[in-house]
């Protein structure tokens, strides 16, 4: 599964210059208004044509300027999810469903009615006409109408965007499902960090048509000068678990990796599966000696590989934990009480309030082997 893009394209007065290989199961094109994400998507999905480059995706090459090649949109059978649902609403979600399947040859089908209906959880609404539907459920079914395309590779320009909270919190298991269970590549537009932590493999950084950044989101979420200053608080680490085991007296699931072990609320999923987790760096605490009488349970034990002090009364301070990084902001004055310095063994505590759900998520292989 990869998607590999390297181009160059004018549009105005803005110049796009991309190059990345991508093989996660979703690579993000996170960056501010204006950085190029979409016409991003629009030359990889045919709707613009790059002056110059190439664009493929899983082996296929969909443009190359020096073979003067360009297939056009219609004959790439890439997928395509809008903010806007964009459905037609003088047809039944069946038949928005079914629409988008006549325009792949039967032989490369690969996808049918009753998985997708399955694996988004729509299959109460079929006979229903959109308007009769939530935000969410209008932008399952999109996501269902451009699966049942069986395309080589899904393009999703901010589906979320224009949802509120508890519509996006409904529709994102499902987003991970379409991740974890199909095998179709997704380039995904967003610029929330939150979104980007929770369902990324990978993550293309833009700013002014450039890629500022290419990396696993662990990696990425870890840059906090990448972020856009309003969000820096939402930075910090993602950490590729497996369950370890249930505490069914307290409710609390043991989850395990190389960093060491942490208890979160419970997570409904068997012991062995992957779970994500991401701890904003503000989330995180540092002692020097092992913390005693603390209502924090998760304490990882670490050195300190690296302190950024440029940002003022705030600093940020890599803690190597058995090899996993996990990133924590605190204050320059905390810094020098603590006499924090590179090489320091020391401990990372993490505030219990960090794992509500919306930084707890299952995900399967995020990457092909
Ligand atoms: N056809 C065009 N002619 C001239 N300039 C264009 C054209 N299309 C896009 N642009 C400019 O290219 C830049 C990138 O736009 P683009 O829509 O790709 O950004 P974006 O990162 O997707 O932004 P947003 O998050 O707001 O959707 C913007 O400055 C935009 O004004």
């Amino acid at each position: 599964m990869t998607v590999a893009v390297d181009i160059s394209h004018r549009l105005g007065a803005f110049t796009l210059d991309a190059r990345f290989e991508s093989a996660g199961r979703l690579t993000a094109l996170f960056g501010p208004s204006g950085s190029g994400k979409t016409s991003l998507v629009n030359l990889i999905g045919g709707l613009l044509k790059p002056d110059r480059g190439r664009i493929a995706a899983e082996g296929r090459v969909f443009v190359d300027t020096a073979q003067k090649l360009f297939v056009p949109a219609h004959k790439r059978r890439i997928g395509y999810v809008f903010q806007e649902p964009r459905l037609f609403p003088h047809m039944s979600v069946r038949a928005n469903l079914l629409y988008g399947r006549w325009f792949t040859p039967s032989a490369e089908r690969y996808e049918d009615l009753d998985r997708v209906v399955d694996l988004l959880g729509i299959r109460h609404l079929l006979e229903r006409r959109p308007s009769h539907l939530s935000g969410g459920e209008k932008q399952r079914v999109a996501i269902g109408r451009a699966l049942l395309t069986s395309p080589r590779l899904l393009l999703m320009d901010e589906p979320l965007a224009s949802l509120d909270d508890a519509r996006k919190a409904e529709i994102m298991p499902y987003l991970e499902r379409l991740r974890d269970e199909t095998k179709i590549p997704i380039v995904y537009v967003s610029h929330s960090v939150s979104e980007v932590a929770r369902l990324a493999s990978d993550v293309v950084v833009l700013s002014h048509g450039k890629i500022v950044a290419f990396g696993p989101t662990g990696a990425i979420m870890q840059r906090l000068d990448l972020l856009p200053k309003e969000s820096q608080g939402e930075g910090g680490t993602v950490l590729d678990m497996r369950v370890a085991g249930h505490d069914d007296e307290f409710e609390m699931t043991i989850l395990r990796s190389t960093a060491g072990e942490i208890r979160v609320p419970r997570v409904d999923t068997a012991p062995g599966s992957a779970v994500r987790v991401r701890i904003r760096a503000r989330d995180v605490m540092i002692a020097t000696e092992l913390p005693r009488g603390l209502s924090a349970l998760n304490v990882l034990a670490g050195k300190v590989a690296s302190i950024d002090t440029s940002d003022g009364a705030t600093v940020e301070v890599r803690i190597d934990c058995n090899g996993e990084m996990v990133l924590s902001r605190i204050t320059r004055q905390s810094m020098n009480a603590l006499g924090l310095a590179v090489g320091l063994p020391v401990f990372a505590v993490i505030k219990t309030v960090a794992f509500d759900q919306e930084n707890l998520s299952r995900t399967g292989a995020l990457h092909d082997i």
